[in-house]
């Protein structure tokens, strides 16, 4: 089989505030048989979100381990919290020959591509800085120290763009959702 028809591992990241959330949600509502990973995370529900939904919500000793027990493909710690992908379910879609989507940040890429070199890396790039704290701000569900917080990690994470194998710039929703699905050959 050419290798271009096995499916892929493809992992979306970019700077907090850029849109990942607003664009897979968008991605699921024309096409809901994309399957995306539940990560494990320490950190606190927002409002409105729930357990095994956007997170599976874990307490520090659980996430501990989690990591002992090798469950997790990937993990780091972004702005004070916890995030890590489980293993056992990505790798059960790959072997049945579907495509799957991780949404998560610049550490657990770089793990990805290492233990996985021929998974895809697609940056979501804001339209400009002011942009992505406007949106950040706008979204109105972190304080100002965790948005301050989130924003220096976006400087590290932006100069990082040249590491991926894609970028796409989340200007429209729409569009971003279409460029993802044509990379993860979903149409
Ligand atoms: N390495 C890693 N990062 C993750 C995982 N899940 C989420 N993230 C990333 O953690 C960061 C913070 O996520 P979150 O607290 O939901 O904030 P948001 O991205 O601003 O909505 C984002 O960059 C996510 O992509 C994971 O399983 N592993
Ligand atoms: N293309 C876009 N144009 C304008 N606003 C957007 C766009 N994409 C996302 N947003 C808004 O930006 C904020 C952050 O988006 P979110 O999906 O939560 O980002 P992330 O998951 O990357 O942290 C939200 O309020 C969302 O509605």
């Amino acid at each position: 089989m050419a290798a271009e028809a096995r499916p892929r591992l493809t992992v979306l990241s970019g700077p907090s505030g850029v849109g990942k959330s607003t664009v897979v949600a968008h991605m699921r509502k024309v096409h809901p048989e994309v399957w995306l990973s539940v990560s494990a995370t320490t950190r606190k529900p927002r409002p409105g979100e729930r357990h095994g939904v956007q997170y599976f919500f874990v307490t520090d000793e659980e996430f501990d381990k989690l990591i002992a027990n090798g469950e997790l493909l990937e993990w780091a710690e972004f702005a004070g919290n916890r995030y890590g992908t489980p293993r056992r379910a990505v790798l059960d879609r790959l072997e049945a020959g579907e495509p799957v989507l991780l949404e998560i940040d610049l550490q657990g890429a770089r793990q990805v591509k290492e233990s996985m070199p021929d998974s895809r890396l697609v940056f979501l790039a804001p339209p400009s800085w002011e942009e992505l704290v406007r949106r950040l701000t706008g979204r109105g569900t972190e304080s100002p120290e965790v948005i301050e917080r989130r924003l220096a990690v976006a400087r590290t994470e932006l100069a990082a763009e040249s590491e991926f194998d894609t970028t796409l710039v989340n200007t429209s929703v729409e569009d971003v959702a279409r460029e993802l699905l044509a990379l993860m050959a979903v149409v």
